[in-house]
């Protein structure tokens, strides 16, 4: 029978208990394969040093700004080789997956052209302008039979990678809701082709946590999005900095709020609650994050080792090596991707129309949604 001690909902004590071991570390691959870079801009730093981590051989480099490409070789592989152009590093046959480096308009040629040439790829994120284009190259890889992958490194994450890990393995049950807010300072983009972008928090950046629900919701399909951006009091950035996205799934809730333009209180936070459990994962940003996993047993808090950056990209690349092993699709291949990519154009539409959208409805992104 309820006491009014019960209006004032206070949760459950729980006792600290030892933390499930789960395999949340990028994998270790035995057999190493040589890698190609095409694009060796910004990011690519992060992409080199995940390599260096994993072990494995970056051998060429292409980049239309020569010097990138020459400064990432003589940083990491002073025996490697630069190339001019993309065609001449798909025709070195030491290489044998292409990681592209490239913002995603150039991409689409780069991805075909390596797909023809029989290498596996590692496309970087967003995927794809048109997810008729993803389609494309999905299928075109599948005739080819080489693998393609998207370098949603987030998965790998050392909290969302056991988060992961953890609703895998059955731990929290079934997900019935997540909401996830993250602020931070993205006025860093003043200066750079970022800053022409004008969804830039919902395509270019909350993709990560599109594709992170898309990985916790497992097989289960996105209904319908319903996205919102607004443009902050104070901010410096072109774009509108802050954005706001609620997911339908069935038997479930997600709700997402990015504030790009917070100067102060940084703070990066997940609430994933189960049938069985829940999982709380928070810190003042990607890098720095505390997991708490609740159930009936009572609390539990691993030690978890690592940061997003490099050992995403080490997660990433190590993935996609297993897969050609194995000869199995990569967890985060291009089909899987385009799921969550679904979410990012539905919840851009919706801003739009301000109404909510069905997932797979908005195929793509309009030219000027992508540039001022
Ligand atoms: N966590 C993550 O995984 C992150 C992902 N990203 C993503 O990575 C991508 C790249 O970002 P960033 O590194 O900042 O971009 P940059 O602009 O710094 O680098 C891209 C480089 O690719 C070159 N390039 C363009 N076309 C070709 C081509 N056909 N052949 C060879 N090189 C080419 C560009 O040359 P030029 O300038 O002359 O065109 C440029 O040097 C974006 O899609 C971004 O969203 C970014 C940050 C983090
Ligand atoms: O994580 C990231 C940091 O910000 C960049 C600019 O929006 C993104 O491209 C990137 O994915």
């Amino acid at each position: 029978m309820a006491s009014t001690d019960d209006y004032t909902i206070a949760a459950k004590e729980a006792g600290l208990i030892d933390a499930p071991e789960l395999a949340y570390r990028p994998s270790v691959v035995e057999k190493k394969m040589k890698l190609g870079l095409i694009g060796c801009g910004g990011i690519t730093e992060q992409h080199m040093k995940g390599y260096e981590q994993g072990g494995y051989e970056v051998v060429a480099f292409a980049d239309l700004k020569h010097e990138n490409a020459v400064v990432r070789r003589d940083t990491y592989n002073p025996q490697g080789e630069v190339y001019a152009t993309h065609h001449e590093l798909l025709a070195d046959e030491e290489v044998e997956i292409v990681d592209i480096a490239t913002h995603p308009a150039e991409r689409e040629t780069l991805i075909m052209d390596a797909i023809k040439a029989g290498k596996h790829v590692l496309s970087q994120k967003p995927f794809v302008l048109d997810l008729g284009v993803g389609e494309k190259l999905a299928a075109l890889a599948e005739e080819k039979r080489v693998k393609l992958a998207v370098n949603q490194n987030g998965r790998w994450a050392p909290h969302v990678s056991y988060m992961r890990k953890a609703i895998e393995a059955g731990l929290i049950g079934d997900v019935t809701s997540i909401s996830m807010n993250v602020a931070w300072d993205h006025n860093w983009v003043v200066g750079t082709a970022f800053n022409e972008m004008p969804h830039l928090v919902l395509y270019d950046f909350a993709i990560h946590w599109f594709d992170m629900v898309n990985c916790y919701m497992g097989d289960r399909e996105a209904k319908r999005v319903y996205g919102r951006v607004c443009e902050c009091y104070g901010q410096e950035a072109k774009p509108p900095l802050g954005a706001t996205a609620i997911v339908e799934y069935e038997g479930a809730q997600v709700t997402m709020l990015f504030d790009g333009n917070a100067k102060f209180g940084a703070r990066d936070t997940t609430l994933i609650i189960g049938t069985k459990g829940a999982l709380r994962s928070e810190g003042p940003g990607l890098g720095e994050q505390i997991v708490t996993l609740i159930t009936e047993d009572g609390e539990a808090r691993p030690e978890l080792e690592g940061t997003w950056f490099p050992d995403g990209f080490n997660g990433a690349v190590s993935e996609l090596m297993l897969a050609v092993e194995e000869e199995r699709e990569p967890t985060h291949g291009a089909r899987d991707n385009l799921k969550s990519l679904a979410m990012a154009f539905a919840a851009i539409e919706s801003s739009e129309k301000g109404e909510a959208v069905k997932v797979g409805d908005a195929r793509k992104i309009r030219p000027e949604w992508l540039k001022y």
